[in-house]
């Protein structure tokens, strides 16, 4: 862990992070300096229009994408020096991943997606948190089906208990209910809601869905590659008018 913020540990330290991408004439300044300190056992939202840099922000915070400069520490570890297998070997521990397409394997089963990052690292469930955890998202009767035999919210139901399951540092979530009508997006982001509010899992989402980011604790807007706001939780109407106001749309 990283220190204490507002009493809170801080799980995740990004220092002047930039990221530049391309040389000389088409180089393109996708963060410029960005700094934040991600306590424990919240939800943070994270938006911004197309091209702010929400994807490059998120994948280096998550190891999979280095900085040009500045230090990120994932667990109270600096990830930006480490080579392939640490970093590898770091992201299994510390990190949970969830995403807009839910990028499950299809010739796995419903549980066994569930399970893989358990299996990939040797280890087994305790059965009665596994039991716990598909009843919490509603999938217990749905163990044995493919990916391909599940509607796009029972998928994401999946890939929310594959990320729970490690009970890792902090889950990163990438646009998760952009795939999903409003309705099912809501019962995800309750999901989500609960799993910070219930298992103290601490969770970066990056959004385009002020609905959504009216659920977290803290909201991060970023323009251009850098932060220019953040909010403590707040409602959708007000997320709006700040969006409006930054001239973020
Ligand atoms: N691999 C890359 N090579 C060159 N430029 C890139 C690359 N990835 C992103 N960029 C550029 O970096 C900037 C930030 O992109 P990023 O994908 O982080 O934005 P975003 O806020 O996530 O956008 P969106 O909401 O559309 O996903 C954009 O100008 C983008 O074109």
């Amino acid at each position: 862990m990283e220190g204490q913020e507002n009493g809170q540990a801080t799980v995740v330290v990004a220092d002047d992070v930039k990221r530049v991408y391309g040389e000389g004439d088409t180089a393109v300044n996708a963060l410029r300096g960005v700094s934040v300190r991600i306590a424990a056992g919240r939800l943070t939202a994270v938006m911004g229009p197309s091209g702010s840099g929400k994807s490059t922000l998120m994948h280096i915070l998550a190891g999979l994408d280095k900085p040009t400069s500045g230090s990120v520490q994932v667990g109270g570890t600096e990830i930006t020096s480490l080579g392939d297998d640490d970093l590898t070997k770091l992201r299994r521990r510390h990190i949970g991943f969830i995403f807009q397409f839910f990028n499950l394997l299809p010739m796995l089963t419903a549980r066994d997606n569930v399970l893989l990052p358990l299996t990939i690292a040797g280890e087994k469930v305790e059965p009665a948190y596994f039991d716990e955890l598909v009843a919490r998202v509603g999938l217990a009767d749905r163990l044995t089906h493919r990916p391909a035999e599940l509607s796009g919210g029972q998928q994401q139901r999946v890939a929310i208990a594959r990320a729970l399951v490690s009970r890792p540092t902090v889950i990163f979530a990438d646009e998760p209910t952009g795939n999903l009508d409003s309705r099912t997006s809501g019962e995800i982001l309750q999901l989500m809601r609960g799993s910070v509010d219930e298992y103290g899992q601490t969770t970066v989402m990056v959004t385009h869905d002020a609905k959504a980011a009216a659920m977290a604790d803290r909201v991060l807007y970023l323009a251009d590659g850098e932060i220019v706001k953040e909010t403590g939780r707040t409602d959708q109407h007000e997320i709006l008018q700040i969006i409006d106001s930054l001239d973020l749309q």
